[in-house]
């Protein structure tokens, strides 16, 4: 249920599959993940630098992070280009969290979008779903809510492990990155059987300090908007791995640029370097 391929949590006798699998997605000699999320055009249509969604998609594996969060559609199209043995991992999505306008936060609708027996025959190594915390209607949290934690059941069965995106969002939520909101969200998809935990990183060490060590399954820190900026986000993505986040998964601050293959190239580099250390 939990992550447990944590060496210090149970028994390496005692590994689950889901366990086994989430633990493949980190590099053994660091012990971190760098992941990219290129599953942006299913929640909002072409956006820049992923029109041709194939070029970006091969752009992104050939700089070889750990592994990539993609849309079904796009899994479909490229699966060609994760058939050699150093291919980054497959990651895929399996709710689409919103209807209609990407801007509308709070009033979505969450969808599943595949099962996860259907994303593991697919060839995904992990699926991911999305918990908001803060839909205008609680009765929408509460269906999301049940969605992961019956993704979470079928995951289990199959052994296929799960990272929930717990995002603070909605319009309850009033557009604040409250570290105490994160750290709720973010503990309740652990709880409802997370594996990995992909959540917003407020940029404060402290925050993510209480984020991490009251989180019982490793998070992974998302990027969000790009920042146009590569020093700021070198100093975004250490300041997370250095205060206990266990990677990222950067969508548009990984592969919103010009050059795909050096961006990413350098974000592998930050993390692995890092972790080395
Ligand atoms: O959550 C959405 C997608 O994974 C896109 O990632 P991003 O916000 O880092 O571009």
């Amino acid at each position: 249920m939990t992550a447990t391929f944590s060496t210090t949590a149970v028994s390496k006798a005692t590994v689950s599959a889901s366990g086994m699998r989430a633990g493949r997605l980190f590099r053994r000699d660091t012990g971190l993940s760098c992941m990219v999320a290129f599953d942006r055009t299913l929640l909002a249509g072409p956006v820049e630098h992923a029109i041709d969604a194939r070029r970006t998609c091969e752009a992104i594996v050939s700089s070889r992070p750990d592994a990539v969060l993609l849309s079904p559609g796009v899994l479909k199209s490229c699966r060609d280009l994760f058939a050699d043995s150093r291919s980054p991992r497959i990651v895929l999505r399996i709710d689409y969290p919103m209807v209609g306008d990407f801007t509308l936060a709070g009033e979505e609708h969450h969808r599943m979008i595949a099962t996860p027996a259907q994303a593991q025959a697919m060839g995904a190594d992990a699926v991911v779903m999305c918990l908001i915390s803060g839909y205008d209607d609680p009765r929408r949290e509460a269906d999301n809510l049940e969605a992961v934690a019956e993704a979470a059941h079928q995951c289990e069965v199959i052994g296929l492990p799960l990272i929930v995106e717990a995002v603070v969002w909605g319009s309850r939520e009033g557009g604040r990155l409250d570290a105490e909101r994160i750290a709720r969200v973010a503990r309740i998809g652990a709880e409802l059987g997370a594996d990995l935990i992909k959540a917003q990183f407020t940029g404060s060490p402290e925050d993510m300090q209480a984020l991490a060590q009251s989180c019982p399954v490793p998070v992974l820190v998302l990027g969000g908007a790009a920042m146009n900026d590569d020093a700021a986000l070198a100093r975004f993505t250490r300041d997370a791995l250095d205060n206990g986040a266990r990677g990222v998964i950067f969508g548009r601050n990984a592969w919103q640029r010009e050059s795909v293959t050096q961006g990413i190239e350098r974000l592998v580099g930050i993390v692995h370097k890092y972790g080395s250390k």
